[in-house]
């Protein structure tokens, strides 16, 4: 018999799982490094223009967007945020 977990996931689910988990984070790592990428384009060009660093209510809306993780998804967020500014934000 095909041993099964508490909830009954076989043990070869496990691995299909765990083979779609390597790729979403393959996504997300790929999703990220070209978000930083936007962010710090639109940042320099906007500098360049001699713009603020930092725009509030545009970073309000991107907090807004990931409210519904909780407290997880304003960490998630706030990290996001950091990385594009890069080193300019720290
Ligand atoms: C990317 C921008 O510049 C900054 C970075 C933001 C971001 O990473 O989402 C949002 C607002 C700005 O502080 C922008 O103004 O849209």
């Amino acid at each position: 018999m095909t041993p099964t977990t508490e909830n009954g996931t076989a043990a070869e689910d496990i691995d299909a799982l765990r083979k779609e988990i390597d790729w979403l984070d393959a996504e997300i790592l790929r999703l990220v490094k070209r978000r930083v990428e936007v962010s710090k384009t639109i940042g320099a060009a906007r500098m360049a223009a001699g713009g603020p660093r930092i725009v509030y209510n545009r970073e309000m809306d991107v907090l807004a967007r990931y409210r519904e993780l909780g407290p997880e998804g304003r960490q998630l967020a706030m990290a996001l945020l950091n990385l594009g500014r890069g080193r300019l934000g720290r």
